[in-house]
């Protein structure tokens, strides 16, 4: 006798986009978002950091992008996950949202992903609404190899994942990506793989399901005050309240990172630039400086710039008096 077929799961899957710091997940999911079948995704970012960035960058193309006050949701905030997935169904059901199919946690580059599917899942009220996802992961093709070998937390992040996307093929030779690939399958042997660079970003429509519909999507996004993480990492903010002059600050990023990249896991922010109205978007991820990218319009209209590190073992201060010096900035 054929076994009665399962009732059909039409909970929503809340999957979560995890990665090391700096290795792509924000780009890798404009890019989810940019694909009309993702139209009707809700997003929820957490972010390592006082001030958040990447919902500006998610709101590019995903336009409801909202930021919340928050922490690291793997140890600290997992009572305001559980709240705004929670809101977010309410709103759903009562059209104050427009519909979504699927929820995607963008979480911090250090966050361990299995407490943040645990919390969804072990809530009696969510598991009506919600159920667990997918996990994707995305690997740095260059930093990748160091990174997981250095970092718990990036191991980790590999072996809770489902599928991982192996970025920035673009910058990397292909021998230095199948050494990658070898680590990688050392800790996940049957993880889906697959590789996205710059010039050729993976098809998207399965990765975490298949994907349907063209409905609007909505975003809501954590952002995180400063807090102590492990390992003796920590984030603070330098402020940069004036206009800079490019070529000074560039020679100083990239000084820094050449010397100190080991340290300094993660820079980015904004910057007033001489010459240019524009937010200009900083990048840099460990040893590497990423070409400048450009946001239309400074968030509120306050064109005042600021920087968030993500360090190791090194005294804000000492960052923070060197770039106060260079870019002549007030105490
Ligand atoms: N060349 C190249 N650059 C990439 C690629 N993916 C990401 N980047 C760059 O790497 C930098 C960091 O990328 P993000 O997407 O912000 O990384 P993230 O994992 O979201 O960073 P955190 O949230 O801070 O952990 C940015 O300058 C990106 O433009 C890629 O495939 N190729």
């Amino acid at each position: 006798m054929q076994p009665a077929a399962l009732p059909m799961d039409d909970r929503i899957p809340v999957h979560v986009l995890t990665g090391f710091l700096g290795s792509g997940k924000t780009t890798f999911l404009r890019h989810l978002l940019g694909d009309p079948g993702f139209s009707d995704t809700a997003v929820v970012i957490n972010e390592f950091g006082e001030v958040g960035l990447d919902h500006l960058l998610v709101r590019e193309v995903s336009e409801d992008a909202v930021l919340l006050s928050s922490g690291c949701l793997c140890c600290a905030v997992r009572d305001d996950l559980i709240s705004t997935l929670s809101d977010l169904a309410a709103m759903m059901r009562h059209g104050q949202v427009p519909p979504f199919r699927r929820v995607v946690i963008e979480t911090t580059g250090l966050a361990d992903p299995a407490p943040i599917m645990q919390a969804v899942m072990s809530d009696l009220q969510l598991r009506r609404s919600y159920r667990a996802g997918t996990v994707v992961t995305t690997v740095d093709g260059v930093s990748g190899t160091s990174s997981i070998a250095g970092f718990a937390e990036a191991a980790q992040q590999v072996a809770l994942a489902d599928c991982i996307v192996v970025t920035k093929s673009d910058l990397v030779e292909p021998w230095r990506l199948d050494a990658l690939g070898l680590e990688i399958g050392k800790i996940n042997p049957a993880v889906r793989r697959l590789v996205s660079g710059k010039a050729g970003m993976p098809e998207t429509g399965d990765i975490f399901e298949q994907a349907a519909g063209l409905q609007p999507r909505h975003a809501v996004v954590f952002g995180v005050r400063a807090v102590r993480h492990s390992a003796g990492i920590e984030t603070f903010t330098v402020d940069v309240p004036e206009e800079v002059e490019w070529p000074v600050f560039i020679d100083w990023l990239e000084l820094l990172l050449s010397g100190r990249g080991l340290s300094i896991l993660r820079v980015k922010g904004l910057l007033p630039v001489a010459g240019d109205a524009r937010p200009v978007v900083i990048h840099g991820v460990q040893h590497v400086v990423y070409p400048p990218e450009y946001l239309p319009a400074w968030p509120d209209g306050v064109r005042r710039g600021w920087l968030v590190f993500i360090a190791r073992d090194l005294t804000a201060t000492a960052i923070e008096n060197s770039l106060r010096e260079i870019l002549a900035l007030p105490d």
